[in-house]
């Protein structure tokens, strides 16, 4: 089982997906497997490097290719090996973050629409004043994370969720707002129940 936490910059996915991670291991009598985009391969920390140099279509292009890679070298053999797979970013990021970097949605779809359902995607929500608050603690902005806003992802982030629905992807919204870590990833288990009720449990 492939699920997917998303959600725009500082809204608490890789908090999220590391507990999330912890929690089924605990539950699960299958391996659970975690993991980031852009990757952790050299391909990954290249575009996480030059993200600062390369823009709009020519990173949606090579986010889209680090994607399949780890669909394909990563995800789908963790999967075949009978295990879940929490990634902390999917297709919804670059529906999100390639469009601030001015590509059409449409156009990005086009690159992504190939790569591997996910039993779920989740995302996270929260009061956009609370996710500014957390981006001013960090040291260093990476170049989209300083030209789009909270706001702005959240907006960006629900037409993506929108379009999605259209393409029939299984989604569901985390109302993150006023809940600790564990709460919301007790939330996420609520709604997780009926895909993990189908798998076998220690
Ligand atoms: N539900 C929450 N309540 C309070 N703080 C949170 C919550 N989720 C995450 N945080 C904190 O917010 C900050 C950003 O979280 P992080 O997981 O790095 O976000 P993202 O991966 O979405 O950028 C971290 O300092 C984290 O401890
Ligand atoms: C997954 C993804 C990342 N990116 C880019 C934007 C980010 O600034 C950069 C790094 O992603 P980020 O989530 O900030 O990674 P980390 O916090 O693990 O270093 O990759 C995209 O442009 N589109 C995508 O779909």
């Amino acid at each position: 089982m492939l699920i997917v936490i998303e959600g725009p910059n500082g809204v608490g996915k890789t908090t999220i997906a590391g507990l999330l991670a912890q929690r089924l291991r605990h539950r699960a009598g299958q391996p659970v497997h975690l993991t980031t985009e852009p990757t952790r391969t050299r391909l990954g920390e290249l575009l996480r490097e030059a993200e600062a140099v390369i823009h709009g279509r020519a990173l949606a292009l090579a986010i889209a290719a680090d994607r399949t890679m780890h669909v394909e070298d990563e995800i789908i053999p963790a999967l075949d090996a009978g295990g879940i797979v929490v990634t902390d970013r999917y297709v919804q990021s670059s529906l999100v973050l390639q469009r601030v970097d001015a590509v059409d949605l449409r156009e990005i779809w086009s690159y992504n629409r190939y790569v591997l359902q996910p039993a779920i995607s989740l995302y996270l929500v929260d009061d956009p004043q609370v996710i500014v608050g957390r981006l001013a603690a960090r040291r260093r902005l990476t170049r989209l994370e300083a030209t789009g806003t909270p706001q702005r992802e959240l907006q960006l982030y629900q037409q993506a969720f929108d379009f999605l629905d259209r393409q029939s992807w299984h989604q569901a919204m985390i109302d993150c707002r006023g809940r600790t870590p564990e709460q919301v990833v007790s939330a996420i288990l609520d709604t997780l129940a009926p895909l993990l009720a189908r798998t076998p449990a220690a």
